[in-house]
């Protein structure tokens, strides 16, 4: 079998609550291989988030390996996470963080061009995913006129924009009513398939979870892999 794209080992992640120090990752061992979709749940306050945000290298782990493609990224300098950031990895949040004052187009572009790729390029990568997502129309508008499922979708754009390799999504439609949950989660589940991404997705949806190929439960501070 291939390399894994994302490997955790023995992941220790702990906040100071209160002057009590709160261990709320406690040695999360996961791997997950190219093109594997793998559903995260558990209930809240479990540690989803937290462990969305060290494996895509928002946070640094306490203890234990994050390893990105084959880089251990954990311990790495800011500017190899940057990099891995850019060019590895895809994040989808709950809420879109579109940028308000661009286009939707202009805000797939975005992560291209940070990244250095042309404008004209970065335009047409925008477009084809764009499209993807069934938002050709909406290309122009900013993120105020489109609705919560058209800016989610954008999000999941953008996240695919530099062709990641790994897409983490927390809750990625835990904002939205449930139908058009079950729609832009759809669309998230075949754009991923379609660019061959390996994704790790967080979500309280049993329904949606059971798409994926398999899925891991978070729970006082451990990983489970469940049927
Ligand atoms: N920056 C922080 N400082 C202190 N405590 C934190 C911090 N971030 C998270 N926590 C705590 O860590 C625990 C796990 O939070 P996290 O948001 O990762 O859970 P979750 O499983 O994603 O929850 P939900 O499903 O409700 O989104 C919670 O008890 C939370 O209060």
């Amino acid at each position: 079998m291939s390399e894994p794209v994302l490997i955790l080992e023995r992941l220790v992640r702990r906040f100071e609550q209160g002057g009590q120090v709160l261990e709320v990752l406690r040695g999360i061992d996961f791997r997950l291989h190219p093109g594997e979709m793998v559903g995260l749940i558990g209930p809240s306050g479990a540690g989803k988030s937290t462990l969305l945000h060290a494996a895509g290298l928002l946070e640094r782990p306490d203890g234990g390996r994050v390893v990105i493609d084959g880089t251990d990224a954990g311990r790495a300098d800011d500017g190899v996470r940057t990099r891995l950031r850019r060019a590895t990895i895809g994040f989808v949040y709950q809420f879109h963080h579109l940028l308000p004052e661009f286009s939707a187009i202009e805000n797939v572009m975005m992560p291209q061009l940070l990244a250095g790729q042309g404008r004209s390029r970065a335009r047409a990568r925008a477009a084809e995913l764009l499209d993807l997502m069934g938002l050709s129309a909406r290309a122009d508008h900013r993120p105020a006129r489109l609705s919560g499922g058209e800016q989610q979708r954008v999000a999941i754009a953008r996240a695919l924009a530099n062709r990641p390799r790994l897409l983490l999504a927390d809750e990625p439609t835990g904002n939205l009513d449930p139908e058009t949950a079950e729609r832009v989660f759809g669309l998230l589940v075949s754009a991923a398939r379609d660019q061959g991404v390996a994704a790790l997705i967080a979500t309280h949806n049993p329904e949606l979870a059971a798409r994926m190929d398999r899925r891991v439960r978070l729970d006082q501070g451990r990983l489970d892999h469940v049927a």
